[in-house]
């Protein structure tokens, strides 16, 4: 069979991986339903164009399982349903009916929206299973798995998604490297096809402005824009540093908000002491933000999840660091993901960096760390750091372990909001110290009015050990208002009673 055969002779492991997992869901499915019971949606775009090729080899695969395979080209006897509609583009709807002819595919052509023409079909035909060319990152993806039931109020029947998966890149290497016909719109700079009202070439492919020439779809360096030919939804809000919702332009506050999330069991078992998380106060304070929290939990999803909702919605920035890698422990990704309510997907680009580090080991499998939370993520690049440092929204996800490493990812951070709107450099916070030998109960009372006439500052109090002098801190970002605080609270007392710490 020339596709199994194409890719069992092809040196791209991840592209083996890919199809051996999507026959797989494939041949499972026809050992559940009969051949009368499921039915292939074609379109004729590059999706679903995969997808026929997927299910020639996979039926042929468990025909062989039957031991009774021939192989013959027009040996496909899955029911084809394509909705047909005055809005797609000829070139769509003349590739479907070529492809038809070429692979003998029995074709039901229905004439009526996607509801009510499956109803209508399911009424007439024994159908329990449809397989589909959705992937991940298609809008109407969100939440479906490989097997998903279709929606309530939509008749029942199950969703096959065998390439839910598959990235774009993934669809053009397997096209390429089969070397199968596509629609001739792809040669023509579109990238994913709807109907002729909302579908363009992608920019982004344009060779020139004066000759609308479009380089071919496959050419697309970052597949995640391939739907910057279709006319553009209103996009959702990302969260930091927009409005509020009582309306509080956050940038016009003089301080923005940060939480530390530290993932690891042996900072909670004592083991390990947790460097990282005062080093973070430090510089987070040096750019003039507030760290209303620094939280310690353990490597296990509900834990990561359940901290980060709170704090990603209390502050302006969540930094989490522990738990993120490849090992059984390290869950951070998976409960940021849960937190956002969406799931962990692979991502390619991502992949890209992990292969320079570990080679070929990096197949693009389910069980590495190459998936990230869909949809949400966004890999913050510099050229001093192997592998990105990655956001989802307003929590930032660092892979330091240690303090030089954390130093180098820190300083990345600062010298790329110099070229995003990443993070909002602020005025300092500037700390002054000042020590005394009077008690607790002494400085009790007139401490706490100090705090009622400057409630800008921050102003605590700590001692190193019991029997020692008390200090008293004052940390605010105007060095005039922590003078007038310190000499008000001499003012309090005898001349000498605190005395400034260098
Ligand atoms: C065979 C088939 C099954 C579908 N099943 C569902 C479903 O169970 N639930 C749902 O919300 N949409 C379902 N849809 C609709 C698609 O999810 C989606 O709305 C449609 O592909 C979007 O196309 P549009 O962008 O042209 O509107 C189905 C579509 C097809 C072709
Ligand atoms: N008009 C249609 N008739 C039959 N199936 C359809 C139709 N429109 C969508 N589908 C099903 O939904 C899947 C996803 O559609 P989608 O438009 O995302 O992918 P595609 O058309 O295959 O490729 P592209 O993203 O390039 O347009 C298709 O692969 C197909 O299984
Ligand atoms: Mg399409």
């Amino acid at each position: 069979m020339e596709i199994d055969e194409a890719i069992r002779g092809c040196e791209d492991r991840r592209l083996q991986t890919k199809y051996n997992n999507a026959t797989y869901v494939i041949q499972r499915a026809l050992s559940l339903y009969s051949i009368e019971e499921v039915a292939f949606s074609f379109n004729g775009g590059k999706d679903s164009t995969v997808l026929l090729h997927l299910l020639r080899a996979g039926y042929f695969l468990h025909k062989t399982g039957q031991n009774s395979a021939n192989g013959d080209v027009k040996d496909f006897p899955i029911r084809t349903i394509y909705f047909e509609s005055p809005c797609a583009f000829p070139e769509i709807n003349s590739f479907t009916y070529d492809i038809a002819a070429t692979y003998g595919l029995q074709i039901d052509t229905i004439r009526l929206d996607f509801k009510s023409g499956l109803e209508t079909l399911l009424k007439d035909k024994p159908i329990r299973a449809i397989f589909l060319g959705v992937r991940i990152g298609d809008p109407t993806a969100v939440g479906q798995e490989q097997f998903s039931p279709s929606s309530p109020g939509w008749p029942p029947f199950m969703r096959v998604n065998p390439i839910l998966d598959w990235s774009y890149r993934d669809i053009w290497a397997f096209l390429l490297t089969c070397e199968m016909k596509y629609c001739s719109l792809y040669d023509q700079g579109y990238t994913s096809i709807g109907s002729i009202y909302d579908t363009v070439p992608n920019s982004l492919l344009s060779i020139s402005n004066k000759t609308n020439k479009f380089k071919p779809a496959y050419l697309l360096a970052d597949g995640r824009l391939e739907r910057a030919g279709r006319v553009k939804r209103k996009s959702s809000s990302g969260g930091q540093l927009t409005a509020d919702s009582n309306g509080l332009d956050l940038h016009k506050n003089s301080t923005l908000t940060a939480s530390i999330i530290a993932v690891g069991d042996e900072i909670l078992f004592g083991i390990v002491e947790d460097q990282l998380g005062p080093y973070l106060c430090r510089k987070l304070h040096s750019v003039g933000w507030s760290v209303l929290q620094h939280s310690v939990v353990h490597n296990n999803i509900d834990s990561v999840a359940e901290e980060v909702e709170r704090q990603k919605s209390r502050t302006d920035m969540v930094f989490i660091y522990g738990g993120v890698g490849p090992l059984h422990s390290d869950v951070t990704l998976a409960g940021i993901a849960k937190a956002f309510d969406v799931r962990l997907a692979p991502d390619e680009e991502f992949e890209e960096y992990l292969r320079k580090i570990i080679g070929d080991q990096c197949i693009g499998d389910r069980n590495e760390m190459a998936q990230l939370p869909e949809g949400i993520t966004e890999l913050l690049h510099h050229d001093s750091l192997t592998v990105p440092l990655m956001k989802c929204q307003n929590v930032i996800i660092l892979s330091a372990t240690d303090i030089s490493e954390m130093e180098k990812q820190w300083d990345c951070l600062i010298e790329l909001t110099k070229s995003s709107d990443l993070l909002t450099l602020l005025e300092p916070f500037i700390s002054k110290h000042v020590t005394t030998n009077l008690s607790d109960v002494e400085i009790a009372q007139p401490l706490s009015k100090l705090c009622l006439e400057f409630p800008d500052l921050c102003i605590g109090c700590y001692r190193k050990a019991r029997y020692g002098s008390v200090i008293i801190s004052f940390k605010g970002k105007d060095p005039a208002r922590l003078e007038s605080a310190i000499e008000a609270l001499q003012k309090k007392f005898t001349s000498g009673a605190f005395v400034e710490m260098k």
